[in-house]
């Protein structure tokens, strides 16, 4: 199973690497990474598990994050009422092909399993999002998204391109933006 220990902190380099795009059929130690990346996340977000293995909660995991370049990324977005989750999924190669010109940014910030220190500040992304990404299995996907499984989704596709959300802060404005952007709680 992944543990804090396995993934990487600011400073490695991989982290600011631009990861390599996925060819299918992904090999077999590609698609057991895709599986304990989202056993992490499910992990890391029961109170009980977490606790145990001294787990940090996340909704997003990237390849990258455990010191593998590979353009993969595990989403795992719960609902609020805990039934089936608003968002789960590989996304594999994601390209967001379009978006919506109002931005959007949660209102606590961001954190990142790989930033060990809070960096406060709005994250202003993309409210709404058409993404293209590929499933463990090759098949082709294009979907919409919008509000907090849009935000973590390019959180996730930053880590692959190399870029951190503290990259998107104006750190001399840090909690300005646009008008007509969203707050997301
Ligand atoms: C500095 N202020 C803050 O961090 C921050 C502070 C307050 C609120 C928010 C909303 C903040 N922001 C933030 N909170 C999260 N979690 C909230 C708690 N949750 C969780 C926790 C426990 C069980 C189950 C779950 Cl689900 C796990 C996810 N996650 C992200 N991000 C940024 S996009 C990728 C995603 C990620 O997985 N990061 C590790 N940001």
């Amino acid at each position: 199973m992944i543990t804090m220990k396995n993934i990487i902190r600011e400073g490695n380099d991989t982290l600011r690497a631009e990861a390599k795009k996925a060819t299918f059929p992904l090999s077999e130690e590609q698609q057991q990474l895709a599986h304990d990346m989202m056993e992490f996340l499910e992990n890391s977000q029961d109170p009980e598990i977490a606790e145990k293995y001294h787990l940090r909660a996340g909704v997003g995991l990237a390849a990258p994050q455990v010191d593998v370049s590979l353009q993969m990324a595990a989403v795992l977005v719960p609902s609020e009422d805990g039934t089936a989750p608003l968002f789960k999924e590989t996304i594999v190669n994601p390209v967001i092909i379009s978006h919506s010109v109002q931005g959007a940014a949660l209102s606590e910030g961001e954190g990142c399993l790989s930033v060990d220190r809070d960096v406060s500040g709005y994250v202003v992304r993309h409210d709404r999002i058409t993404l293209r990404y590929y499933d463990l299995e090759g098949t082709q996907h294009k979907i919409r998204l919008k509000n907090y499984p849009a935000i973590v989704c390019q959180h996730e596709i930053d880590h692959l391109h190399g870029v951190l959300f503290y990259d998107h802060i104006d750190h001399d404005h840090p909690f300005t933006m646009q008008d007509e952007d969203l707050v997301i709680d």
